[in-house]
């Protein structure tokens, strides 16, 4: 794998996270953890329970503030060394960069999150409006551009044609994705009456509705059967080749993992312990050791070789 430098590195990063840390009272969630997401890329958080997985996309989403550290979102393109720098410095949440802008997410509210650094998530746990239809559901998502677009706007009051055109651009989004998810003959249907799998790209597709230029995805393969599994990994392997959206995600199935993922970051006790490609990542002693599981005969072996 390439340097990820945080700045300038040869991959061009979308999210830099340096040195982050979140207590609870006295227990240490996540502990002064480092890496960089490459933009177009797939970078999974793996790791066993407990690990801070979660914690760590709290943090990113705004959800929680970080006890320390710094979450650089990167808009256009890396920033220099010189701006991360200067905007740090500044107190500012955001600052303008030659390739765009950068977003310190720390200091950045969670709905700030959404819709100025263009941050989307979903949970491990489906949070559909199931009494919706599966195409209002793919509306709704746009509900804040269109209600801000439209806030004491003469063009929504009067029902300009600019209003229309964007309301139409809201329809078109969701038809988009409706085709993408394979879900056109359901778009009347009540988001709650679709098998399981079905739901899940439902999730994934009305948060690309906000164009995101970052994704996060808590568990997305949960309680998902094989061939639900495979179209998960198709959809996503869509968004990374036609979207200008990278993909962060926490897994546990690894057969997602090791399909789809570019760049794997371990977490163990709330510390980093392995940050590669999943080949590397699946071959280190650390990893085989303390998350993937061991036979008896194996671990003196691998204890050997993390020893040596
Ligand atoms: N809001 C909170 N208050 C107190 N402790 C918390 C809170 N959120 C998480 N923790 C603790 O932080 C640690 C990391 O939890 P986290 O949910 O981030 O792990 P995870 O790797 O996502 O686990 P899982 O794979 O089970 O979802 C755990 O010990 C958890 O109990």
């Amino acid at each position: 794998m390439a340097s990820l430098d945080p700045v300038a590195g040869a991959r061009a990063p979308i999210l830099a996270v340096d040195h982050l840390s979140m207590r609870f009272g006295g227990l240490i969630a996540v502990n002064d953890v480092s890496f960089v997401a490459a933009r177009g890329e797939v970078t999974a958080v793996i790791g066993p329970n407990g690990a801070g997985k979660t914690t760590v996309f709290n943090c990113i989403t705004g959800f929680y503030k970080p006890s320390a550290g710094r979450l650089a979102l990167f808009h256009g393109g890396a920033a220099t060394p010189q701006e991360l720098d200067a905007v740090t410095a500044s107190g500012l949440s955001w600052g303008r960069t030659g390739a765009g802008a950068l977003y310190l997410l720390e200091r950045l509210p969670d709905h700030k999150v959404a819709s100025w650094a263009r941050v989307a998530r979903t949970f491990q746990n489906i949070r559909l409006f199931s009494g919706m239809t599966v195409l209002e559901n793919l509306l709704v998502a746009q509900h804040m551009s269109l209600t801000s677009a439209g806030l004491l706007n003469p063009a929504a009051i009067l029902n300009l044609p600019s209003w229309k055109r964007q309301q139409k651009g809201a329809m078109d989004k969701a038809l988009y994705w409706l085709h993408q998810i394979g879900l056109v003959e359901r778009a009347d249907d009540p988001a709650g009456d679709l098998p399981y799998g079905d739901q899940r790209r439902l999730e994934i597709a009305r948060a690309m509705c906000t164009d995101p230029v970052l994704l996060c995805l808590d568990e997305p393969a949960a309680g998902l059967n094989p061939r639900e599994s495979a179209a998960l990994n198709e959809l996503l392997l869509s968004i990374r080749r036609d979207h200008d959206t990278s993909i962060l995600l926490i897994e546990h199935d690894m057969s997602v993992v090791m399909e789809i993922s570019d760049h794997v970051v371990v977490l163990e006790y709330g510390c980093k312990i392995a940050d590669g490609t999943p080949q590397e990542v699946r071959t280190d002693p650390k990893v085989i050791a303390s998350y993937l599981g061991v036979e008896e005969e194996e671990a003196a072996v691998v204890e050997a070789q993390v020893g040596a």
